[in-house]
């Protein structure tokens, strides 16, 4: 029986998929797996017993997960299970910063009392005009799940794309349309474009991309949009830019009261992954990724492991050590098993960074002895038994 602690609520369609040999708790002191959306697990003490880390979603920053490799723990995420909704609320993003509608609702709303209200509406509406996407441009940073798929939305709806990526991945390029421009440096477009939208993980590298400097050089009229995370840019820098007239509008995902108190911030409650449809994805994507580290070793969609592919074992028994990434690990991993007698069937060592995976199927029943003499080598983390069978 595996115990997985959830930290935050998660679809039921994923839980679902569990099975019957695992308890679901939000209490348990000493689960086997968490399973969490953004609950910020900074200053969280790790229980022990944790073994893996399941983020439904994509953004990791609310996760220490250095440190959590550290302790042997595996963190992994559900790349692009969420993306498509953050793609439609964006170009939702895109329609809110250019047509006055929130406006112009909140003021028809106001005149339900008044009988005269369908002859007011049309001298009242020249307040609420706005401006059209077609033919404006627009530069996406960050080409990866969400980035690829705002681009080519923006590009069918007739706007010119920009696409700002230096680490973009194989496979987001062969998502991405060939009429998407490339830009080699953001600087390149903040001057160039109408609309700016942030889709890269927040990282140190990352944290207030978007500062002073960029925004002086922007083009009036500029309509930023940050489904990304809040910290890639500074308020004081939004206000400025407000002040001087070169941001006519910020939407963002991520408001706190002082940018709720700024008349040209449209500030939506972290709504970019919050459909039924993505919740779902992810909670799925999650759970699988959490049954087949817990059952079969296999580490999928890591973001501090490498990810290590063994299937299911046909061997008696399988162990999986996480362990730190120097020399002569594997070494002395299969000298201890060799001293107590034990065959390797088969086995994987991946590394990533500085921490490394060695999953390994061997011939014949483990005792408490031998996996206590693995522990025991300097560098190794955790040691687990996946499977022991005579
Ligand atoms: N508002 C919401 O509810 C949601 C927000 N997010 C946020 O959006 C971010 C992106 O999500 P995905 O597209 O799914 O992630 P992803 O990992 O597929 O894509 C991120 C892309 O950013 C690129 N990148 C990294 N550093 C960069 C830099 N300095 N300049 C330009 N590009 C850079 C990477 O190469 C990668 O292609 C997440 O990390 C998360 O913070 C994600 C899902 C939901
Ligand atoms: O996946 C992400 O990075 C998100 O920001 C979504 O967060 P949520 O799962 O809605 O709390």
């Amino acid at each position: 029986m595996f115990k997985v602690k959830t930290l935050n609520n998660i679809s039921q369609e994923g839980l679902s998929l569990l099975g019957g040999n695992y308890i679901i708790t939000a209490e348990d002191p000493n689960p086997d797996a968490i399973l969490l959306r953004s609950f910020k697990m900074h200053d969280m003490e790790l229980p022990e017993s944790v073994k893996i880390i399941g983020r439904a979603g994509a953004g990791v920053n609310n996760i220490p997960i250095e440190e959590y490799a550290a302790q042997g723990v595996v963190v992994v995420n559900t790349p692009g299970a969420n993306a498509n909704a953050v793609k439609e609320l964006v170009i939702l993003g895109l329609l809110l910063s250019s047509r006055k509608v929130i406006s112009g609702i909140n003021w028809a709303k106001s005149q339900q009392d008044n009988p005269e209200v369908d002859k007011l509406i049309e001298k009242e509406k020249a307040k609420f005009a706005g401006q059209e996407l077609t033919g404006k441009k627009i530069g996406v940073i960050g080409l990866g799940a969400i980035g690829v798929l705002v681009a080519n939305a923006a590009l069918s709806l007739g706007m010119e794309v920009y696409g700002y990526d230096p680490f973009v991945s194989v496979e987001s390029a062969w998502g991405l349309s060939c009429d998407v421009k490339r830009a080699l440096s953001l600087d390149e477009i903040i001057g160039e474009c109408d609309y700016i939208t942030l889709h890269v993980p927040l990282i140190d590298q990352t944290k207030n991309m978007i500062n002073a400097e960029r925004l002086k050089k922007a083009k009036p009229g500029l309509r930023l949009l940050n489904f990304a995370r809040g910290a890639l840019v500074s308020n004081d820098n939004i206000k400025a830019a407000m002040e001087s007239g070169d941001l006519a509008c910020y939407v963002t995902d991520f408001p706190d009261q002082e940018l709720l108190q700024l008349d040209n911030v449209i500030g939506i409650p972290h709504l970019g992954a919050s459909t039924a449809e993505s919740e779902e994805n992810c909670a799925r994507m999650a759970v699988h990724e959490i049954k087949e580290y817990l059952e079969n070793g296999n580490i999928v969609n890591s973001v501090n492991y490498p990810d290590c592919y063994m299937g299911i074992s046909s061997t008696p028994a399988r162990i999986g050590i996480t362990h730190k990434n120097i020399p002569n690990m594997v070494g002395q991993i299969t000298s201890s098993l060799a001293k107590d007698n034990i065959n390797i069937g088969d086995m994987l060592n991946k590394s990533k960074g500085e921490f490394a995976y060695t999953l390994l199927d061997v011939d014949s029943k483990v005792t408490l002895d031998s996996i206590d003499r693995l522990e025991k080598i300097a560098g190794v983390l955790k040691v687990r038994i996946i499977k022991n069978e005579n």
